[in-house]
């Protein structure tokens, strides 16, 4: 509860999980309001999937707590109010896809027409196929559906559209977005910049076990705020680069080079008068140089502008 006396649908207070001398989760403490679309960014490693873990009461905190409704994370989850879709497991082959999501309803005492659970996750045209024939991005709708028939209040996904195609992505999402325009507050993991950016009212960007930012995506995208000024310039050094005014950092390769500054006009106007350099650009940070960065930026994570952070640390 706050002090303001609001039922935070998630709220976290000074969680840490260590696991022997790794530290997973280094302090996290946030709140998450009813409605809200939250997505947990942050590279391979970053404690992304342990806070969930805590969160939905799976993994016990080294120190802190978690409440989901003002109710322990277990008590929330029994009393139907909470339903998470994990990365993997928890479908029988052999049952079809409406049966799935009946034999899944069939354990709650409240629940949601399996029919409209089946539309709403974008499944009803295959509710009669075997789970076994369904793709991976079929699958993963068919977890969606089994976690709308509780009618929860909370639907919390890690990396809910892994091996996913964009079409796919993008209905997966539109579906979401529709069942939190109801109300429903949906927290989810990600990988991909571009699903939190476009999918999410609220980023929490997550590096090795702590929260680095908090925000919306325009919010992140103005913490590292300025542009990045690019041009050629021939023969230029490492002095020459330095030389120039009004620059946060400077990279060179072979003639091109590029300088990220707050008064990108300054940089302009000397390169433009003081210098031979030549075809300039002036761009603004997306949110991947948001990401680069308010994190380490290691090599687990993608260069290019709406590119995953793929696990196998190249871009996908
Ligand atoms: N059961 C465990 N035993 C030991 N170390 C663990 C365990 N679970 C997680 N870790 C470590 O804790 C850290 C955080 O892992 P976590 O899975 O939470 O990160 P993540 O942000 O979800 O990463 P990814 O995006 O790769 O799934 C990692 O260094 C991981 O190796």
């Amino acid at each position: 509860m706050s002090s303001q006396g609001t039922l935070w649908a998630v709220e976290a207070t000074g969680l840490e999980k260590t696991f022997g001398a790794v530290h997973a989760v280094a302090g996290v403490s946030l709140a998450i309001r009813p409605g809200e679309v939250v997505a947990f960014l942050g590279p391979n490693g970053a404690g992304k999937t342990t806070t969930i873990d805590m969160l939905l009461g799976l993994a016990v905190p080294t120190t802190g707590s978690a409440e989901l409704f003002g109710l322990e994370p277990r008590r929330a989850v029994d009393r139907g109010l909470v339903s998470a879709v994990l990365q993997t497991g928890g479908l029988l082959k052999d049952l079809s896809v409406r049966e799935t999501v009946e034999l899944t309803g069939s354990l709650f005492s409240h629940t949601r027409g399996v029919q409209e659970c089946l539309d709403r996750a974008g499944i009803a045209g295959i509710a009669g196929r075997r789970v076994n024939k369904c793709s991976g991005g079929q699958q993963q709708r068919l977890r969606f559906a089994m976690a709308l028939i509780s009618d929860p209040s909370l639907i919390v996904f890690d990396e809910p559209t892994t091996g996913m195609d964009v079409t796919g992505r993008r209905d997966f999402w539109a579906a979401i977005r529709e069942d939190a325009a109801g109300g429903c507050t949906v927290l989810f993991a990600t990988h991909y910049l571009e699903e939190a950016e476009r999918y999410a009212d609220r980023v929490i960007l997550m590096d090795t076990g702590r929260i680095v930012a908090d925000g919306t995506p325009g919010e992140l995208r103005a913490m590292a705020a300025g542009r990045m000024v690019r041009a050629t310039w021939p023969g230029a050094t490492d002095a020459d680069l330095a030389a120039v005014p009004a620059h946060d950092g400077a990279q060179r390769q072979g003639d091109q080079v590029a300088f990220r500054a707050l008064d990108s006009d300054a940089v302009a106007r000397h390169l433009l008068t003081a210098t031979s350099a030549r075809d300039l650009a002036i761009t603004s940070h997306g949110l991947e140089d948001a990401f680069m960065a308010l994190t380490a930026g290691d090599a687990g994570t993608a260069r290019e502008p709406g590119r995953a952070f793929s696990k196998e640390g190249s871009t996908r």
